[in-house]
């Protein structure tokens, strides 16, 4: 039992990613999955669909790598965050759609929990802020909507799990209804400082107790998986939501150090240590990590469209056929126009907090085409990287000071991470290996079940690619920046 299977359910397709003992990767299949709009503002997948991407990714990988079941040590899971299953104890069925994290149906019961004056409150157990980004208003949604689901949930007949809690309630026949300790922080009903469900939060947001699964440790015993699946049980060790397991698979294990994870959104992660940051600056307290029983902390800054904003170049626009033509067109662009693009498809995340915001572009000129546009979308991803870490230097009260890892599929952008170094005044180190994520839930799996070394070992590993080193001057980055402020609230305005 030499090797490692990781499980990376995204939002976009689902991959499974072979480890061998030295934690490399020897082989990976991943999977696609239809992406459902029933209304503007609000986002579903189909979670047989995200189940069955999952058997079928992980039979694929340990099938063309001539492995079988009892080759695997064991099994890490990383997930979307915040996504919300409501499913039938009884025959394992949802009840309705999965709700995804980019979805903002629940915008006004998040404005009439502010209006009723828990916003104070909810902050303070689960260290977020009040907004439809997170599971708590998603599942009181379903409960609200799906006939006789309260009465159902109440008695204990419905069973409520983040995506990697469904995965695994599937994985072991019904076994095991537990989460992580990362995937709770992410649902408004956790306390972040109790380390337990609370029974607070899940009153104002009036979501049963009976339903919220177990939760452990990001190393621990989750289940084994039942042979019919793979031929054989594996056990399930490792589990972290995917930009945790980002900051692990970067080893930022120590406080001051942080990653950034450009891929459908963009989530940018500080280690703060063994102690929570209350942020002044509307940025997310955030469980980073949980191992024997000890939680780590991180201030947290979510994007919410960053690689989706080249997605829609190349779907909605269709001025681009695949997200590497955006760099040669940023290349051609004319350097004299200042075009700036707000990319609030779907609202605006962190530090502003906006769900019912819509996206916009300013500066069109005659002269304005694909490449200004395509300049202008790669641009926004920095700007916004900038808000985050500008909020997260005011609330530690100084710079970080190490060296911001990158990763994610926008990190390969050369042109990207150079704008970004420029914007932030600041070096990017992007990693040899960029599947951070992955990685993180290997490793997780992996040091439980004694194939790989401990935090401190294994950080001795991570290897840089390219540092990107500033070359804009600091009057040039400021004056941009100050146009993107200002496109901003012009945005917000509207
Ligand atoms: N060379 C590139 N330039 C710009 N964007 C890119 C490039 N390669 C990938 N992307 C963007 O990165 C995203 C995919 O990254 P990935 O980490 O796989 O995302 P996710 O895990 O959210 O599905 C897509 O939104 C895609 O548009
Ligand atoms: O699936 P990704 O990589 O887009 O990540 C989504 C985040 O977990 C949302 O919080």
């Amino acid at each position: 039992m030499t090797h490692i299977l990781a499980i990376d359910q995204g939002t976009t397709s689902t991959r499974a990613i072979l480890f061998d003992a030295n934690m490399a990767i020897i082989g990976q299949a991943q999977q696609e999955f239809a992406q459902h709009f029933p209304k503007s503002g609000w986002v579903e997948h189909d979670a047989d669909d995200l189940w069955g991407t999952t058997v079928k990714t992980c039979r694929e990988v340990l099938q063309n790598a001539g492995l079988s079941a009892s080759d695997v040590a064991g099994i890490g899971i990383t997930n979307q965050r915040e996504t919300t299953i409501v499913w039938d104890k009884a025959t394992g069925h949802p009840v309705y759609n999965a709700i995804v994290w980019q979805d903002r149906r629940t915008s006004d019961m998040c404005e009439t929990l502010r209006a009723q004056g828990h916003e104070d409150t909810l902050c303070q157990i689960s260290g977020l802020v009040v907004d439809p980004y997170f599971s708590g208003t998603k599942v009181s949604w379903i409960l609200d909507h799906v006939q006789g689901a309260r009465a159902r949930a109440e008695n204990g007949e419905l069973l409520f799990g983040t995506v990697d809690s469904f995965l695994i309630w599937k994985l072991t026949g019904g076994a095991s209804h537990v989460t992580d300790a990362t995937n709770a922080s992410r649902t408004m009903l956790y306390d972040i400082h109790q380390g337990a469900w609370s029974a607070q939060a899940c009153a104002i947001l009036d979501v049963p107790m009976a339903m919220l699964p177990d939760v452990k440790d990001c190393a621990a015993e989750f289940g084994q998986t039942t042979p019919d699946i793979f031929g054989a049980a594996i056990p399930i060790l490792g589990v972290a939501g995917d930009q945790q397991a980002a900051t692990i698979g970067q080893a930022c294990f120590e406080p001051g150090m942080m990653k950034s994870t450009y891929g459908t959104g963009c989530f940018a992660l500080l280690n703060t240590g063994q102690t929570p940051v209350t942020s002044q600056n509307r940025l997310l307290t955030t469980i980073a990590y949980q191992l024997d029983g000890q939680p780590t902390y991180a201030l947290e800054g979510s994007i919410f469209v960053a690689g989706a904003v080249v997605q829609w170049l190349r779907d909605g626009l269709q001025i681009i056929d695949n997200a590497r033509d955006t760099q040669p067109l940023a290349q051609s662009s004319d350097p004299s126009q200042n075009v700036i693009f707000v990319p609030a498809f779907t609202g605006l995340g962190a530090p502003y907090w906006a769900p019912d915001c819509r996206g916009a572009i300013y500066g069109l000129s005659r002269g304005s085409g694909p490449a200004e546009i395509s300049r202008a979308a790669l641009e926004s991803v920095g700007f916004q990287t900038r808000d985050l870490i500008e909020a997260m230097q005011a609330d530690i009260g100084h710079k970080a000071d190490t060296v911001l890892r990158v990763d994610g599929g926008m990190s390969a952008s050369n042109w990207t991470m150079q704008f970004l170094s420029d914007i932030l005044g600041a070096p990017i180190d992007r990693p040899k290996v960029l599947e951070s994520t992955a990685t993180g839930a290997a490793w997780l799996a992996g040091m439980y079940a004694g194939l790989y070394p401990d935090a401190k070992t294994f950080a001795q590993t991570w290897s840089r690619d390219c540092r990107f080193e500033p070359v804009m001057t600091s009057d040039i980055s400021d004056e941009r920046y100050a146009s993107w402020q200002r496109a901003v609230r012009a945005t917000l305005s509207v």
